[in-house]
């Protein structure tokens, strides 16, 4: 199927909030989907997001937008979970777990309820840990429930990269992987440039030790707290990473995205949900890319794993 061919794609945003209709709109502006159906515990909110979203239509590409209620996930091909608490000022988004897995628990049992069964995309957070209490709620195989991971730390150092060397985005190619917080790792020992080594172009000899290196990563690690001091939210650029994810599955694109997935052995770990890049189609997670990590790296992707496996085990349903 390629684009433009007339496949319903259905997607329900659950959550209207900052993230939701940030997602919602990027969707409109690309006409990813053709119906997309917004549900918020606050009803009034989603169905003015509906309304407003379809006031955009003569600009946009054609598409049903309305606000609905959870018997739309019966037949949708994605359900996107944005919906919960998001930081203060200060919290990491660990501290958000407990809280959030509650909600989390509710919904996944509403969308359940449902016979839903298509890919159940998770962005609230901590994204890692309620992916994983998505998954052993819904019962739905691994593949099939991806949380956004760290495709928003990966975008962020890749415009960090791009803006400081001057080249496009596009053609910078570098990950950041484990937890999206705190614990995450940039991968500096396959950054690359147009194809280049980083270390090669930026003639730099231990990209790891680098001053100029370390300010760029640790400006991605806390961009949520920069911007959270500034404005209160972050979305722009998780509804975009969404929209992007949700063409990479929509469309099969078999792209490679840093989403959250279930380890199973990979990298010597297993059991917990963690960002990584993989090739993502329209059957969700087909496959996880296991990259030579140097040590360090490898060191530090364990103690991502091992923060995210005692907070997970805290807040999974018995
Ligand atoms: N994964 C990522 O990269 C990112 C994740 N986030 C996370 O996304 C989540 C949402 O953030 P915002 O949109 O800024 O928050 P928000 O407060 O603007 O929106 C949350 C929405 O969820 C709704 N909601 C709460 N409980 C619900 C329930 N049980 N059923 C249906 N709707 C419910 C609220 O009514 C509200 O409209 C937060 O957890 C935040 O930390 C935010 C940015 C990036
Ligand atoms: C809030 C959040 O998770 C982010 O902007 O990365």
């Amino acid at each position: 199927m390629t684009i433009g061919q007339s496949k319903t794609r259905k997607v329900v945003i659950i959550g209207t909030g900052f993230v939701g209709s940030s997602y919602a709109y990027a969707l409109l502006n690309q006409g990813t989907v053709n119906e997309l159906v917004l549900i918020d515990l606050d009803k009034d909110r989603a169905e003015g997001e509906a309304r407003d979203l379809n006031h955009g239509m003569p600009f946009g590409a054609p598409m049903r937008i309305r606000a609905g209620d959870y018997e739309e996930c019966t037949d949708a091909d994605m359900v996107v979970i944005t919906a919960g608490a998001n930081q203060a000022p200060g919290e990491t988004r660990l501290d958000l777990a407990a809280k959030n897995a509650k909600i989390m628990t509710g919904i996944v049992n509403s969308i359940m309820d449902t016979e839903f069964k298509g890919i159940l995309l998770v962005a609230t957070n901590p994204v890692d840990v309620l992916s994983h209490v998505a998954l052993e709620v819904s019962g739905l195989p691994k593949e099939r429930v991806i949380g956004s991971g760290t495709i928003l730390d990966t975008a962020r150092f890749r415009y960090l990269l791009s803006e400081y060397y001057q080249v496009d985005s596009r053609n910078v190619h570098a990950y950041i992987i484990g937890e999206h917080g705190d614990s995450e790792l940039p991968v500096w020992s396959h950054v690359q440039i147009g194809g280049v080594p980083l270390s090669k172009y930026g003639n730099i000899p231990d990209v790891q030790q680098d001053e100029n290196m370390r300010t760029i990563f640790e400006n991605v690690r806390d961009a949520a707290y920069h911007i959270i001091e500034r404005k209160g939210a972050t979305y722009y650029g998780i509804g975009l990473g969404l929209a992007r994810l949700t063409r990479a599955i929509l469309y099969n694109e078999n792209s490679i995205v840093t989403v959250s997935t279930l380890f199973e052995g990979q990298y010597g770990v297993e059991g917990v949900y963690l960002g990584v890049p993989a090739v993502v189609n329209e059957y969700g997670v087909r496959e996880v890319l296991e990259l030579d990590l140097n040590e360090q790296e490898s060191k530090q992707l364990h103690e991502s794993a091992k923060i995210l496996k005692e907070m997970t085990e805290n807040v999974l349903p018995n």
